[in-house]
């Protein structure tokens, strides 16, 4: 099809029906929507959620109030809000207020506007930074109030997981806070910076669970922080140490970072910081860190005196460094930073995920995490030959279906994977139109027609069939009782982060209904809205691609790099490619709670993997 110029309304958006008309026989039947004939092409295409207008917005939110009652609706426009980071907030906050905030009894618009102030904060984003009105506070958040009602219920949880701990994490516990307690003597030297080493499954998300209630429940204020979201959602309270530092996307090598009054104060609230996943923190983030905490606390002591306790595993993803290669990766890693020989070294050695033979299959993931083995060939009753048929049979069970998953090292192979299994799943499909277009670097525009060269240059074709990892496929479809994974950071504390896996459970045109199937908030509903998404940010494309669609991908198979953090009962391990990046086939094969769970499917003809373990990182 030739390319038509946005300036040619009615053909322009003829040619946007063409691309996703089915049946049509006629003008009209293009010009037809759910039995309604529109006057214009133009109508016809807002209509079906091919063009974006700046009504968009109320479209969705008409849809919500329809099927949230108010205080789910809140949760809904924060995340809109923070997904989409729309121009027209304070004409939404006008339109929806009364459903916002239908159920208080009295001052509900201040009320509504304060809950949402809260779930916003809780976001590190408040009432203000999207220009709406300011609540006046009448409640405080409940995880930062110490009440003695809290300090009673962190110690009761406390003290059910510290009785709990087994020997390692026991020593470490008091380790760390003994000397968190007995920080005013000055009788001998004390630890600030503790590494807390150990493979998956030894207790470190339980250890920092045991250490973040019994601190808080005496008075001290404790920040999980972790390098992803899907990492911060198993954390007490977590968030991402993007937030909570105010960590740019470019990380400068000099200079500290800018943080606000309020961003100050409540970092030097904070007397301890328990950072996991740190494998992955690029050396140059936590140096930085360093220089602003010691500038924010006037204390040149390291990381301002605060106490920091990492926990990692370095078997598992190194920091990611674009088109790097071995050595600039080590290099890129904490461990090779001046601040590394300050830090406490602690380790946990038992494997408490493990579920039979414990001991021997946490031996045989050691062994290949530590790189002893080099050529992986995968026992009998592990391999198969068809991972479809083994992972996801059919008429599984829908339970069933959740606690599985396939893992393949790119998102070639994963997606190709998703759409068979979402092919042989019972239901009907439901395909989510989406609008693409392109700006040029540089060009900050939310409108297609408003950048007229890029649309010229970027034919909407070419734009469709761009698959990249950061953004839902053009052409999504989806089923309910399908696997999906969120691709945004909408909520950390409502557990809704990019890598949470959900099952559809109802699919409406502009919100998709799933349920969490991970972190604290695991059985929740959640509602998500179609959003405006972009490739901002990724180098890699000389434009930006724009995409509206609903922030998910299908999920039954995900990409090795994405199941870090998550554990699952069956694991299928489809490698038909050699792996490159370290830890892959550890971090695939540790995904799993008993070797017998595991199924590998090799390229035909191949029966072993070569295992990539960079050996100088883990000595
Ligand atoms: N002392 C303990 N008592 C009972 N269960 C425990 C204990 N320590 C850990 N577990 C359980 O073992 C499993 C693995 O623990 P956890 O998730 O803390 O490991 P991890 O080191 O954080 O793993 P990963 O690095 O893969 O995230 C969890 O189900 C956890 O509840």
């Amino acid at each position: 099809m030739t390319n038509v110029s946005p300036r040619d309304s009615e053909r322009f958006h003829l040619k946007l029906i063409l691309g996703h008309a089915t049946n049509a026989r006629s003008f009209i039947d293009l010009r037809t929507v759910n039995g309604k004939e529109w006057n214009t092409f133009s109508e016809a295409a807002v209509d079906m959620g091919l063009t974006a207008t700046n009504d968009e917005a109320f479209k969705i939110f008409d849809e919500a109030v329809s099927i949230l009652m108010p205080k789910r609706l809140r949760h809904f426009f924060v995340w809109y809000l923070i997904g989409e980071m729309p121009s027209n907030v304070i004409d939404l906050w006008n339109t929806y207020k009364k459903a916002l905030s239908e159920d208080f009894v009295d001052q509900h618009e201040n009320r509504a506007l304060c809950a949402i102030e809260h779930l916003l904060r809780a976001e590190a984003r408040s009432c203000a930074d999207f220009y709406l009105p300011i609540p006046e506070i009448i409640f405080e958040n409940e995880a930062d109030e110490i009440t003695v009602e809290n300090i009673e219920t962190f110690a009761k949880k406390g003290n059910e997981l510290v009785k709990q701990l087994n020997n390692d994490q026991k020593i470490i516990y008091t380790q760390i806070v003994d000397n968190i307690m007995d920080d005013k003597s000055t009788d001998r030297k004390r630890e600030k910076c503790f590494y807390i080493d150990g493979s998956g499954g030894t207790g470190k998300t339980f250890l920092y669970n045991a250490l973040y209630y019994m601190l808080k429940s005496e008075k001290k204020n404790v920040a999980c922080v972790a390098w992803t979201g899907i990492a911060a959602i198993l954390l007490p309270y977590g968030t991402t140490a993007h937030k909570t530092f105010g960590l740019p996307l470019t990380l400068q090598k000099e200079g500290t970072i800018f943080t606000n009054a309020t961003m100050k104060k409540k970092i030097q609230s904070i007397d301890v910081f328990i950072w996991d996943e740190c494998s992955m923190i690029p050396k140059i983030a936590l140096e930085l860190i360093d220089r602003t905490l010691k500038d924010i606390m006037e204390d040149a002591s390291p990381f301002g005196g605060k106490t920091i306790t990492l926990g990692g595993d370095f078997r598992q993803v190194l920091p990611i460094v674009k088109r790097g290669g071995k050595q600039q990766i080590i290099e890129e890693t904490i461990k090779y930073s001046t601040l590394w020989s300050i830090f406490e070294k602690l380790s946990l050695k038992k494997n408490m995920r493990a579920k039979e033979d414990a001991a021997k299959f946490s031996e045989w993931l050691l062994n290949i995490g530590n790189g002893e083995v080099e050529l992986f060939v995968p026992e009998k009753e592990i391999q198969s030959n068809n991972l479809i048929d083994d992972l996801y049979p059919r008429n599984l069970p829908l339970d069933e279906l959740t606690n599985r998953a396939i893992l393949a090292p790119l998102n070639v192979e994963v997606n190709q994977l998703n759409t068979e299994i979402l092919r042989r799943m019972d239901g009907s499909i439901f395909e989510s139109k989406n609008i693409d277009y392109a700006t040029l670097q540089g060009i900050d525009t939310a409108d297609a027609a408003l950048d007229e060269e890029a649309i010229l240059r970027y034919p909407m074709e070419y734009l469709n069939g761009l698959t990249p990892s950061s953004l839902p496929p053009h052409n999504l479809q989806l089923k309910v009782g399908a696997i999906v994974m969120s691709l945004r950071n909408l909520s950390i504390s409502d557990g809704l982060c990019n890598g949470t896996r959900l099952v559809v459970r109802e699919i409406h045109s502009r919100i998709l209904i799933g349920e969490l199937l991970i972190g604290e908030r695991k059985g929740q509903i959640v509602e998500i809205p179609r959003m405006k998404l972009d490739t901002r940010g990724d180098t890699d494309m000389p434009f930006i691609l724009h995409r509206r669609q609903f922030p998910v991908r299908l999920a039954f198979a995900i990409t090795i790099n994405k199941s870090q953090e998550q554990s699952f009962d069956h694991v299928g391990i489809f490698i038909d490619r050699p792996i490159f990046g370290h830890g892959q086939l550890y971090v695939a094969l540790s995904r799993c709670r008993s070797k017998k769970g595991i199924k590998i499917q090799l390229k035909k003809n191949e029966d072993a993997i070569k295992n990539i373990v960079y050996k100088e990182i883990i000595e």
